[in-house]
């Protein structure tokens, strides 16, 4: 298990999502950092795309969840922080590349395009999938 949270952080339309996946982490023993949203009332999803990126640009967390409408608005607001690769996933497959050449540390979830138990098997391949390396080394490092 990894000695930070595990950050985790939606608009309203992902927070119904982003509560599962929460609770899915602490059944599976991590810890929580939960940036918000805390309720279903409409927000901005940049405010909380940029308050994840931050934690984890900062290095209080090593990996974070992001979970909007599509996913598509949080993550682009994530990746705009320094040292955030968060890529936005619909299945498996997608998620374990996202690690295996990617090295995400950010993993995108749309919570109104994928079922539950299709996020939470994205959830599982994001932590427990490690970062392939060699010729994917340079390539992510031309990332910043
Ligand atoms: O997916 C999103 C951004 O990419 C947002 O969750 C979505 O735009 C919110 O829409 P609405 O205000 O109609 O609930």
């Amino acid at each position: 298990m990894p000695d930070k949270p595990i950050a985790i952080a939606s608009d309203h339309a992902g927070y119904e999502l982003k509560q599962l996946l929460g609770e899915e982490l602490e059944r599976l023993g991590y810890q929580v950092l939960d940036l918000g949203t805390d309720g279903a009332g409409s927000v901005d999803y940049p405010d909380y795309g940029y308050k994840l990126a931050e934690a984890v640009s900062e290095g209080r967390s090593d990996r974070g969840v992001v979970v909007c409408g599509t996913g598509i608005g949080i993550s682009m607001a994530a990746n705009r922080v320094p040292k955030v690769r968060a890529a936005l996933c619909h299945d498996v497959t997608s998620t374990r590349l996202a690690r295996l050449h990617n090295d995400a540390n950010v993993l995108a979830l749309g919570a109104r395009l994928i079922g539950r138990e299709v996020a939470k098997d994205c959830l599982k391949a994001f932590l427990e999938t490690a970062f392939e390396g060699g010729r994917h080394e340079k390539r992510v490092a031309k990332l910043g």
